[in-house]
Formats: structure tokens, sequence, C-alpha cells
């Protein structure tokens, strides 16, 4: 196997991305030695009955001593306070990135607490489901999946390609852009599609008793689809809504525009308009699985 590309990698958090750039990291060489610290005394447990890291001990300076890689993977809302607690213990040279599903909000938590010398790079991968916790993560989530990095302006290029590198070993594709084009980009591709979820399934149960007995017994498959997205973790999905507020509200305000087209095409019977407006949508699908982006095979990625 090629040579590890950090000596010791830390993850502070070990819930399904954690533990799964943890299990990657292993399984593919990526890294020589992988500590694991979480806030929950119940994951630390569960981290060490799985074995997946060598050190599991639980203490923050002892995790961090010789961490040439570290990646918070909690929830975007304590993403500050975890890099305040570990700021003392950062090591001149070290790398210090995050998964977090926002970057604009979490950079602004993280950077001020970023002693010098150390080499701050968000992250981001596209790959998850809704299942959380130790044992849901698994060392091929990343495969052929997109991590996004956004480094800030005039961060250092040896370590943004040394931290691409760790995501290319653990099976990802590498693309580069800033932190408010990222919030943009997924709060249309990922949170708003969440919020649309969430929003559909709580309607249906809205309806009462008879409905939701009605719901489980005929769920399509397209609604079983928003089922399994409306089922992602609340804290995780809580913490992305208020910390890419401002994106979300601007898709979602273009949303409704063009859901209040397609209501008063219905309304009016416009058939032309519809038929236009799905042929449009359906030649997009079909330019996705043309280039191959289409990872939603039930068994694709997954376990
Ligand atoms: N789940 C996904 O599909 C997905 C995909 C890409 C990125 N992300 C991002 O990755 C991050 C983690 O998501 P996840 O799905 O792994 O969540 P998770 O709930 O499975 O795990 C989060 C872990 O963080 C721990 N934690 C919470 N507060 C902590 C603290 N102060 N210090 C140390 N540990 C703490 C929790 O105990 C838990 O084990 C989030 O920021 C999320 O936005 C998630
Ligand atoms: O497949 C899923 O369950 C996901 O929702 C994964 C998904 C996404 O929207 O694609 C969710 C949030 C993350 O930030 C990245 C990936």
């Amino acid at each position: 196997m090629a040579e590890p590309i950090f000596d010791r990698l830390a993850i502070i958090g070990a819930g399904l991305i954690g533990s799964s750039i943890a299990r990657a990291a292993r399984d593919y060489g990526a890294a020589g030695e992988i500590a694991i610290v979480d806030a929950s005394q119940q994951v630390m447990a569960r981290v060490r009955e799985l074995g997946i890291a060598d050190d599991a001990g639980g203490d923050m300076a002892q995790a961090l001593k010789g961490a040439d890689l570290i990646i918070i993977c909690t929830p975007v809302g304590v993403c500050g306070v975890v890099a305040q607690a570990i700021a003392p213990h950062l090591e001149k040279g070290a790398i210090l990135s995050d998964v977090g599903s926002v970057k604009g909000a979490v950079v602004a938590q993280i950077a001020p607490h970023v002693p010098a010398g150390v080499h701050f790079i968000p992250a981001h991968p596209l790959a998850g489901t809704e299942f959380s916790g130790p044992d849901a993560g698994f060392a091929t989530l990343f495969q052929n999946r997109w991590s996004i990095l956004t480094p800030l302006e005039g961060a250092d290029a040896s370590a943004v390609a040394r931290l691409a590198n760790f995501w290319t070993r653990i099976g990802a594709k590498v693309e580069t852009m800033s932190p408010e084009h990222h919030d943009k980009v997924l709060a249309l591709t990922s949170h708003l599609p969440h919020l649309i979820a969430y929003n559909i399934v709580g309607t249906a149960d809205d309806f009462g008793e008879q409905t939701r007995s009605e719901v489980i017994k005929f769920s399509a498959s397209g609604f079983r689809d928003f089922t399994r997205i409306a089922a992602s973790d609340p804290t995780m999905w809580r913490d992305i809504f208020l910390n890419n507020r401002e994106a979300v509200l601007e898709m979602l305000g273009r949303f409704n525009e063009d859901l209040s087209a397609l209501q008063r095409m219905i309304r009016r019977g416009d058939g032309e308009g519809l038929f236009d407006f799905f042929t449009r949508t359906r030649a997009i699908r079909r330019s996705i699985v043309e280039q191959g982006q289409d990872t939603s095979a039930p068994d694709f990625g997954r376990r």
C-alpha cells in the first residue's frame, strides 16, 4: 500500500461521517494512526467496541498530540465551541479541517480560534445517508463522491493539495470553491430537497390517523424516497437551516414562485405548459445519468 498521507489523524465527533472517515483512512492507508474523541461517553464506548481507532481514550490533549490532520465531524452548530476547545492542543504545521454541510457559517465559527501556523482548510464530502452515529459509518461511503474544499484566501497551496490527496485516497473526487458559492449551490441541491421532504412527510402526517396508515400502506416509491430523506438527523438539519439561512431562503423564494407557476398551469388546464416543463426536467435527469453522476441506485456506495 502507498505511504500514509498523514502520520496521525484526529477525528472530533464519531458519528456517521467521522466514523466513516476513520474506517476509510484505515482501510485505504491514508493515515498512520487514528485518534477519535467524542463528547458522548456512549459513543466513545461504542468506538472502542468497534475498534475503529488506535487511540479511543477520549483525552483531547492526548488525541491531538502529534496529529497532523484534525477533522471536526460534529454538527455544524457546535463547530466553534469545538475549535475553541482544541485550539491549545493544535501543533504548528497541522491541518485543521471539518466536514460541515454549510461552509460560510462554519468558517466564521472556527477561523477566529485557529492558532498561527495551523492550516485551516474547510471541506464538505457530498456523501451521507439518513442514519447517524458510529454504527452507521462505513469505509466505502466516499467512493466516487465529491468532496468540496473551500480554502480561505491565502491558504497554503501544499496543505490544500495534501488534504485533497487524503480525500482522493479514501475514494472521493475533489473540487475547490469559495464558501459562499458552496452555500448557494448546496442550498439548492441538498438543503432545499431536505426541507421539501420534511415538509411533505409532515403534511401527510397532519392529515390524521386514517391517512397516516394509508400513507404507510400505499406508499409509492416517490413518497418513500421522501420519507427516507425526512428520517435524517434532526440536530444536523436544524443546524444546517439555521446556519445557511440566507441562501436557503433565497432558493425557497424562487422555488415557491416556480411552484405557483405550476399551480396556475394546473388550475388553467394548461397541458402544453405542464408537458413542456416536465420535458425540460426529464432532460436534466437524463444528462445527470449520462454523465455518470447518478448514485441513487439502492445499493450504490452503501453496505
Ligand atoms: N449525515 C450526512 O449525510 C452528512 C454528509 C456530509 C456532511 N455531514 C456533516 O457532517 C457532520 C456530522 O454529521 P454526522 O451525520 O456524522 O452526525 P452524527 O450525528 O452521526 O455524529 C455527530 C457526532 O458528533 C458528536 N458531538 C456532538 N457535539 C460534540 C462536541 N461538542 N464535541 C465532540 N463531539 C460532539 C456526537 O456525539 C456525535 O457522535 C455535520 O456537520 C454534518 O453537517 C453530514
Ligand atoms: O443521501 C443522503 O441521505 C443525503 O442526504 C446526503 C447529503 C445530500 O444531500 O446529498 C446530505 C447532506 C450532506 O451535507 C451531504 C450529503
